[in-house]
């Protein structure tokens, strides 16, 4: 494989609702769609799952811009490579941008499988023909809103339900969720909005029957998440605490939690998160895949992610029509009864809409040798 074309298209594309979690409000996602195209023609494609603020995660949709203009596409193109395993290793000498690193990684694994004729979900070696999806509800100040929205989603036939919670809205919140559905399969997030201070108020969720509770304590932390597993009963679940394949091995070690949720972008692309897998499964830490607000294209790489064995917990890839009025791939991601087909045509197995990608694109640019 050699990549000797880049194009970025910086994407501006409002949800039909704002999304709310600990850290703020989003409604109109700021992202780079990237398309890379090998020496033989074959086109591949990533997505930059960067927001406009770096709320989440300290990279942000401008700054990525940058990252790759400046170091990660010259390193890229006309790069003889045998395998995209190798851009791992290309990439490594720069810290972190894990995010903008895997935008490249995510095209170059789509161009692989192509010209191999085989899924994506088949060349990182995933089995699922389908896989299950559950779906993710952000904060909500009127409570009969937050029922209403779940009680839709449940009759739509998603496999779990996650709530955000942040400090004053969580305990009373969830209490008030399991009166309505004492059985459902829920969840909760905390995007790193508590510290050990908070003990008290994180046991009592204990009651709920909750299936994990993800990132309680700050993004990055490893130690408290241990010492905090310890005093309550939910499993934790790591988001913003997992960045590399070392953070993973250590947080297992350590008992920082019981449950992995893994963004391909937070880990810098698929090499990594094969090899997190592969820790997970030696060690018998469930996963998922996680979700970044994704338009069609992120959102058909974590469906190929899926179809690995560890991925035994349903994700947050929901339908395209969950947050988009009209999604940038054909066909868009359907869900029925909580199941997502994974495509068996060559790459992602969705064809990007190139009219409707134009549309939503506010900067574009092309990167040659
Ligand atoms: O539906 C999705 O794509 C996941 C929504 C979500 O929970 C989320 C969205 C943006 C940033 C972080 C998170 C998260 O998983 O913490
Ligand atoms: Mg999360």
């Amino acid at each position: 494989m050699k990549i000797t074309e880049i194009t970025m298209h910086r994407m501006n594309m409002r949800m039909k609702n704002p999304f709310t979690t600990s850290f703020g409000t989003e409604q109109d996602r700021e992202f780079i769609i990237l398309e890379a195209k090998d020496a033989d023609g074959t086109i591949g494609w990533g997505e930059c799952v960067t927001s406009e603020s770096p709320l989440y995660i300290e990279e942000f949709t401008k700054a990525a811009w940058v990252m790759l203009e400046e170091y990660l596409i010259p390193l890229t193109l006309g790069r003889e490579i045998s395998h995209p395993d190798e851009l791992t290793d290309l990439f490594a000498p720069f810290k972190r941008n894990n995010l903008a690193k895997a935008a490249i990684d995510a095209a170059a694994w789509d161009i692989y499988a192509k010209q191999q004729s085989i899924s994506l979900a088949e060349a990182i070696g995933g089995s699922r023909t389908e896989i299950e999806v559950g779906v993710s509800i952000g904060i909500e100040d009127d409570m009969e809103r937050m029922l209403h929205n779940i009680k839709e989603k449940t009759e739509e036939g998603y496999k779990r339900i996650k709530v955000k919670i942040k400090p004053g809205k969580d305990v009373e919140v969830v209490k008030e969720i399991r009166e309505y559905f004492p059985d459902i399969p829920l969840m909760v997030d905390a995007n790193s909005a508590y510290t050990l201070d908070d003990i008290d108020t994180l046991k009592k969720l204990d009651p709920y029957n909750l299936m994990m509770i993800e990132q309680p304590l700050a993004a990055g932390d490893l130690i408290d998440h241990a010492e905090l597993q310890k005093h309550i009963k939910t499993p934790i679940c790591l988001d913003e605490s997992i960045h590399s394949y070392e953070d993973a091995r250590q947080a297992i070690q350590i008992g920082s939690g019981k449950i992995i949720n893994m963004k391909v972008g937070r880990v810098g692309g698929i090499t990594t998160m094969k090899r997190v897998h592969a820790l997970c499964q030696e060690a018998n830490i469930p996963m998922w895949c996680g979700g970044m607000l994704e338009s069609g294209v992120g959102r058909a790489h974590n469906i190929a992610i899926t179809s690995l064995p560890a991925f035994t917990l349903p994700g947050d890839t929901a339908a395209s029509s969950r947050y988009w009025d009209e999604d940038i791939i054909d066909p868009e991601v359907h869900v029925k009864d909580g199941i997502v087909q994974v495509p068996a045509s060559p790459g992602i197995g969705y064809e990007v809409n190139r009219e409707t990608l134009a549309k939503y694109t506010v900067q574009k640019q092309t990167f040659t040798l």
